[in-house]
């Protein structure tokens, strides 16, 4: 659990972060959300005191950061930037050994975690371990960054705009692959990025950051129902409220019983999806399936335009 208490940084009289409180539970994600300034990066980097912090305090597992020294915090805390921070000059199998190596783990343990990363993130090692940053697409360079970062499997991850420079579909890709990857490894991560859709997708709980201030720190449906101030309103998107609300449901929250023609939704679907695949299908309803492709039910637009409203 990180605990962060009234954290607060100033240079000279400009404060850019003020005495934010928030506490991120163990093995959840809590993504940062703001306008360009508003202190979202300089909070991240206070957690591994990248940036000392003025005042207030970071507790990790109860421990004060403070009380930690600095290289053992970053070895603690696995961290991802925009652009991924990779060595040009090393092989990606280097790169992602880069922590274990300073831990001092013998050659075997890092090159078996080394190949077990490769393959969590779909590279081969035959093909990915020699090859040098500038040898790879964006998103595997993005990949690599990551896999680097869980190198000495950290029980926090930060990521600052990790997925920035993604195109769209690789950038869905990689979310998916993150969340995949962090209920498997059950890591806390503390993500900041720019892009709305991707906090709703990625957040246990978002926070809303606006000139120095944490103005929300709630669900992503608590922030859609209950906007704290104007601004998180605005920023949550009016006319994207119930679409939002509708990606945060699946299928098998609104399965109705019996069947229906045509071709069948996974019950994991979300219900934005759902409705998209309804409307383009002209249909009013579809049947479900499970992960097995077994029919077991039937969803209708009657039921998931219900779900998109504020009193659903
Ligand atoms: N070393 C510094 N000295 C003075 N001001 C700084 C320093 N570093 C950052 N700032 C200011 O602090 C404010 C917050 O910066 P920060 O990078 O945390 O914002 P951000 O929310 O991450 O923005 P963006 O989304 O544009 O990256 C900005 O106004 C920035 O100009």
């Amino acid at each position: 659990m990180i605990e962060i208490e009234r954290l607060s940084k100033r240079y000279g009289d400009t404060v850019v972060v003020d005495e934010v409180s928030m506490v991120i539970e163990e093995g959840t994600v809590a993504v940062v959300v703001g306008t360009s300034g508003a202190g979202k990066s300089t909070l991240l980097r206070m957690i591994n005191r990248l940036i000392e912090p003025s005042s207030g305090r970071v507790l990790i597992d109860g421990q004060d950061t403070m009380a930690i020294p600095e290289d053992e915090l970053r070895h603690r805390i696995g961290y991802v930037i925009q652009g991924y921070g990779l060595f040009p000059h090393r092989t990606v199998a280097d790169n992602i050994a880069t922590v274990p190596r300073l831990l001092g783990w013998d050659r075997k343990r890092i090159a078996a975690r080394v190949e077990e990363l490769l393959d969590l993130y779909q590279l081969d090692p035959a093909e990915f371990a020699g090859k040098y940053p500038h040898e790879l697409s964006g998103g595997q360079q993005q990949r690599v960054g990551v896999a680097r970062a869980l190198a000495a499997r950290p029980a926090l991850l930060l990521m600052d705009e990790p997925f920035g420079a993604l195109d769209p579909v690789i950038r869905a890709k990689a979310q998916d692959d993150l969340l995949a990857i962090q209920r498997r490894l059950g890591t806390t991560i503390v993500l900041v990025t720019h892009d709305m859709e991707e906090a709703f997708h990625l957040g246990d709980r978002i926070a809303v950051m606006d000139q120095a201030r944490l103005l929300q720190y709630a669900s992503p449906a608590e922030l859609l129902m209950r906007p704290a101030e104007e601004f998180v309103e605005r920023l949550v998107g009016t006319a994207e409220r119930p679409f939002r609300l509708l990606s945060l449901a699946r299928v098998q929250d609104a399965l109705e019983p019996g069947t229906a023609e045509g071709e069948a939704l996974s019950a994991s679907t979300n219900l934005r999806e759902a409705l998209s695949r309804l409307i383009w299908s002209g249909r009013e309803v579809l049947p479900v399936a499970d992960a097995g492709g077994t029919v077991i039910g039937r969803v209708s637009v009657d039921r998931i335009l219900r779900f998109g409203r504020s009193s659903a």
